[in-house]
């Protein structure tokens, strides 16, 4: 790996070490409410999501090799006036109405090797370098891929990621969904039948029976499927089709589908690969279904059957 790439993933880990550090001790300090403010995407700001995302702004400042940040906290893209040849997507804080109730919240990061002349955000996930997500849960973890595979570091008592898992592989086959199942009646068909024939189990068509999680932060629900496999879905729906989504490209849907797709499984909007839609816009939300191969192809079947 170029020594600058394995440097600029270093200055991100370690601004997950810092995030980590604050959301230990938030309650204490009162930190967990809103921060009486409103992102580019009109959703209400906590006080964590502003600090997070100010704490990865200044571990990325002491970095030059790393010239723009695009953050689902800032409007604009945030050029560092370095010369600096990687640009970084983040979701600083994923998940965070999760926050008051101490439930796994985590931070997504895409790294993106850009002409800082010219720099080109709007990038396929197919041309990401390297992407990654802190998990803040029982434990920190740091979950890291260049593609290839997907390695699991696990933060030490002295503020160190140490490897404890490798070459991570989602099994094929799983027998857990996550959707949020309070949408349904915006559903379209294809998740509907999806749907109905894991809530059918053992006597429906899937033949075998199925258990739902949904933790309500996309790094929860992506960390566990990673480790032991299963689908999670925010399928475009009746009432999110006019924004084209829930979740988002840059920051969300392509880090965590190159991860997926590193570890053996699939991800899809449902009618075709996450990782090869052009972004028109950094802050675009899409569809995501990804997870487990065998239950992504019984979705996009679903899709493909409706014509
Ligand atoms: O509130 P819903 O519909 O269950 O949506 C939950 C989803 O929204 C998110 O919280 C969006 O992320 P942010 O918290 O970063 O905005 C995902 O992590 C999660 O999967
Ligand atoms: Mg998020
Ligand atoms: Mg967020």
């Amino acid at each position: 790996m170029a020594p600058k790439l394995a440097g600029s993933i270093a200055t991100v880990a370690a601004a997950c070490v810092e995030i980590a550090a604050v959301l230990r001790v938030a309650p204490i300090a009162g930190q967990t409410g809103l921060a009486g403010a409103t992102n580019v995407q009109g959703e209400a700001q906590k006080e964590l999501d502003v600090i997070s995302n100010d704490i990865f702004i200044k571990h990325l400042r002491q970095n030059t090799d790393i010239s723009i940040l695009v953050s689902e906290e800032l409007d604009e893209a945030l050029h560092m006036q370095n010369q600096g040849a990687y640009a970084i997507a983040c979701d600083p804080l994923d998940g965070s109405s999760n926050l008051d109730v101490n439930v796994t919240v985590g931070t997504i990061f895409s790294v993106l090797a850009v002409d800082p002349a010219n720099p080109e955000l709007l990038q396929a996930g197919t041309r990401q370098l390297a992407a990654g997500y802190a998990a803040y849960g029982p434990s920190t973890s740091l979950v890291l891929s260049f593609g290839k595979s997907v390695s699991v570091f696990t933060l030490d008592a002295n503020g160190v990621f140490v490897l404890s898992a490798d070459a991570v592989r989602v099994p094929a086959a799983s027998g857990e969904y996550a959707i949020n199942t309070a949408r349904e009646r915006f559903w379209d068909a294809a998740t509907r039948a999806y749907v109905a024939e894991n809530v059918a189990g053992e006597t429906g068509p899937a033949g075998k029976r199925y258990n739902m999680r949904w933790i309500g932060s996309m790094v929860g629900d992506i960390h566990r499927i990673l480790m032991r496999g299963g689908i999670f879905m925010y399928p475009l729906d009746s009432e999110t089709a006019a924004k084209g989504g829930r979740l988002r490209l840059l920051y969300e849907a392509n880090p965590m589908g190159l991860i997926i797709e590193a570890a053996g499984g699939a991800a899809t909007t449902g009618r075709g690969r996450i990782l090869e839609v052009p972004p028109q816009d950094i802050h675009q939300r899409i569809p995501v279904i990804l997870g487990s191969a065998d239950e992504v192809a019984r979705v996009e079947a679903h899709y493909r059957a409706q014509g």
